[in-house]
């Protein structure tokens, strides 16, 4: 296979990073892209802020758009209680061949399921074919544009989220998603809190945007 970025930072953890060990596969990874190869991980600065919303949610089944590396994918298994799950929708074949791998060297193949192919087919296909009811965490971290149309097929269309479910957005100022933000704060059914940070690895600010559904507006209820 074609040498690549990707397949270096892999290489990277196989050789230095300690087998079976969420932590040490994380930060190994940020130690390469820091300092050799910068890569979209959400990071370590961001990191903190996503694994201290994964804790206090406590979340059972848990959705990532966007797996890349499986970087966020490892440090989300890592905090999971026993039995929680975590599904993670990535669509380039190269990038799951990768995120497998890496997520099998951490140890938390148990926790995680990968499942491949556009966002856009594979949420329909969650309740009937990954057996999930309703979500209690989604983290946003692919295509920017899509972020709006996926808040939306998962909300409207599937019914996924139930009175305290919470969406967490990356990038949302870097690259930014403002058709997202504009939709999700003006919805009277989310409460949003906007976390400032900084791109991964760099200097240039950022921000996760975290939203929690507080259920189906009276209407719904008629
Ligand atoms: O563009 C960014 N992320 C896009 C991520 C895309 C990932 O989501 C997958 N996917 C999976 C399913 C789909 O349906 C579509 C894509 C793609 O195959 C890719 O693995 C980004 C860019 C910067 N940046 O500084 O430029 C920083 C960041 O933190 C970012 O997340
Ligand atoms: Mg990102």
């Amino acid at each position: 296979m074609a040498e690549n970025k990707e397949k270096r930072i892999l290489n990277f953890v196989l050789q230095n990073a300690v087998r079976g060990d969420p932590q040490s596969v994380v930060d190994t990874i940020d130690t390469y892209c820091s300092q050799k190869e910068w890569a979209m991980n959400v990071g370590d600065e961001k990191g903190l802020i996503l694994d201290k919303i994964v804790e206090e949610t406590k979340p059972s089944v848990l959705l990532e758009l966007g797996t890349y590396c499986g970087y966020s994918a490892v440090r989300i298994a890592g905090l999971l209680k026993p039995g929680a799950r975590l599904l993670t929708i990535e669509f380039n074949p190269d990038f799951v061949a990768i995120a497998k791998q890496m997520i099998e060297f951490a140890g938390v193949q148990d926790k995680v399921k990968i499942l491949e192919g556009p966002s856009e087919t594979i949420i329909p296909q969650l309740k009937k074919k990954h057996e999930v009811d309703t979500l209690d965490f989604v983290f946003l971290d692919h295509w920017k544009d899509r972020y709006l149309p996926d808040t939306v097929l998962l909300l409207v269309m599937c019914g996924m989220q139930r009175k305290g479910s919470v969406l967490l957005a990356d990038n949302v100022i870097c690259p930014g998603a403002p058709e997202f933000i504009k939709y999700i704060r003006n919805n009277n059914h989310f409460k949003c809190t906007n976390f400032p940070s900084h791109l991964e690895y760099m200097k240039a600010k950022d921000a996760m945007e975290k939203a929690v559904f507080l259920g189906p507006g009276l209407e719904s209820m008629c």
